[in-house]
């Protein structure tokens, strides 16, 4: 395929040593030769791929210089896009790069649109849609974990698996020709089902371990969303600093100190924790409170795991009952806080108000039964637990609701096939399943959806 020349800022913005301007495309070194001087007059055609050379940018038009840079030069098919890449280092700062980029753009580049040049690396052939998507996940990943599974996801795991299921789809359809082909065979159905059978049973089952292991990959993406809650003053507030090892949110011994949701993600004993802080639950009049008590209803509904303070200062509340029925089936970890003051608390009822879940004491003041919590959470996570390391995982959504398609449409297959339905029609099904699976790896997609996938990459990636 025969493209324009795209040029964007592959940095990101601000102040920093170096900045890049990345160019890609048949014209990337006409363009940079025309801008780009060295001391001693090299022509940029005759370099070798690969190199790195010095040198300053000057306008042709006025003959000022602009900038003083290193410039890499990579000739394709071996690049990132499989293009010609000129890659511009120049001085950090927003100044510097603009005007680097709006030279390479007066003569002769196009301002790539955001994700564009991973765009062209897949519409290359260079990697396959899951390998761009899992780009991307890199960029956001919060977490070591989540990074490794990108980096898999890039070397081409999943693709590689969802390529032999196709594969092994693709053999059955191709066997049902063969047989309807060869009159010979006089009974197609008997000769065929049982292959169609034990095919998609395996398609099925193995769609289904990598399905066991989208909650996980979504959580390692995204963290376990984990809400802080309990009423006002118990000290949820110090219990999310001391799990970020941080003075993020605002302690005081005022009731209501916390108004807002505050958010922050940290890794405890190797489990991403999107830990969110609410508001202490309790009637209010005060408005910005209600405000604030509302959310962190909202908060609990929509977390993973949550985190219920208590203080074992007071008696149990109503207010603190029905905190415990609002959680009840969900999982959660209970934490009975300020255990430097003289205990009020019925911890019998506690132990009864919590069931078969944990119950943890601490006193964050005095940095207190933070290790035993976080234990508490890591067992909670890592309970029939498995490695990220040994697993394909698929954490992104959209390849998770394409496997529950498929799962369904290969279910139907085997159904039929054991209904004796004429093999003709099962071929729909597995053939639809081939179609879906393929649209993981972008083999059978349409372009609205793959310019849709890369408008959210960033600009410049
Ligand atoms: N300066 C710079 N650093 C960067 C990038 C970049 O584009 N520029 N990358 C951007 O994300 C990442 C590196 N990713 C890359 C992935 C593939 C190829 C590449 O050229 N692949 C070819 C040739 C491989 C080879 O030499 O064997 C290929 O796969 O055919 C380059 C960079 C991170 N660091
Ligand atoms: N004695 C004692 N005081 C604590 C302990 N943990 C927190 N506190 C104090 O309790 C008060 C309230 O703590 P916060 O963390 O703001 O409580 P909160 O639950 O976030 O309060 P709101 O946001 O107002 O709902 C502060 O004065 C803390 O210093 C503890 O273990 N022991
Ligand atoms: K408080
Ligand atoms: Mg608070």
């Amino acid at each position: 395929m025969e493209f324009d020349t795209i040029a964007a800022i592959s940095t990101p913005l601000g102040e920093g040593a170096i900045a890049i301007v990345r160019l890609s495309g048949p014209q990337a070194i006409p363009i940079a030769n025309k801008v780009f001087h060295s001391p001693n007059g090299k022509d940029l055609q005759n370099q070798a791929s690969h190199t790195i050379h010095y040198g300053h940018l000057v306008d042709p038009k006025t003959e000022e210089v602009v900038e003083e840079v290193m410039l890499s030069l990579m000739k394709g098919p071996k690049t990132f896009t499989r293009e010609d890449v000129v890659e511009i280092n120049c001085h950090g700062g927003l100044v510097s790069v603009n005007r680097v980029l709006q030279l390479v753009l007066i003569n002769g580049a196009r301002l790539a649109e955001p994700g564009e040049f991973t765009k062209r690396a897949f519409l290359n052939g260079r990697i396959d849609l899951s390998q761009a998507e899992a780009v991307m996940d890199l960029i956001r990943a919060k977490t070591d974990k989540a990074m490794n599974v990108a980096l898999g996801q890039m070397d081409g795991r999943l693709s590689r698996l969802i390529k032999s299921l196709r594969q092994a789809l693709l053999e059955t359809l191709a066997q049902v020709e063969v047989n309807i082909d060869y009159p010979e065979y006089d009974d197609v159905e008997e000769m065929t089902l049982p292959l169609m059978i034990e095919k998609c049973t395996w398609v099925r089952d193995e769609i289904d371990k990598l399905l066991v292991t989208s909650s996980q990959g979504k959580i390692l993406r995204e963290g376990l969303s984990t809400a802080i809650i309990g009423r006002p003053n118990v000290g949820k507030s110090s219990l999310l600093n001391s799990l970020i090892q941080e003075n993020k949110a605002i302690v005081t011994d005022i009731a209501g100190t916390t108004r807002d949701i505050i958010e922050e993600y940290v890794n405890v004993r190797g489990v991403p924790l999107k830990l969110v802080d609410t508001a202490g639950i309790r009637e209010t009049e005060d408005i910005v409170e209600r405000i604030g008590v509302e959310k962190s209803r909202q908060v609990l509904n929509e977390a993973d795991l949550i985190l219920l303070v208590l203080n074992n200062a007071e008696q149990l509340t109503e207010e603190d009952r029905k905190l415990f029925e609002a959680i009840q089936g969900m999982d959660f970890i209970v934490i009975i806080n300020k255990t430097d003051l003289p205990t009020s608390i019925d911890s019998n009822e506690v132990q009864q108000l919590a069931g078969d879940k944990r119950v943890v004491t601490t006193s964050l003041l005095q940095e207190e039964g933070v290790d035993e919590l976080e234990e508490a959470i890591a067992s909670l996570f890592f309970e029939g637990s498995i490695e990220a390391s040994d697993l394909t995982y698929v954490s992104n959504a959209r390849h998770i609701s394409l496997l529950h398609l498929a799962k369904a449409t290969v279910t139907d297959a085997i159904d039929a096939a054991h209904a004796n339905v004429p093999v003709d029609i099962i071929q729909i099904d597995v053939t639809r399943t081939w179609e879906i699976l393929g649209e993981i790896t972008g083999d059978t997609v349409e372009e609205s959806l793959i310019d849709q996938l890369f408008s959210q990459f960033c600009l410049g990636k």
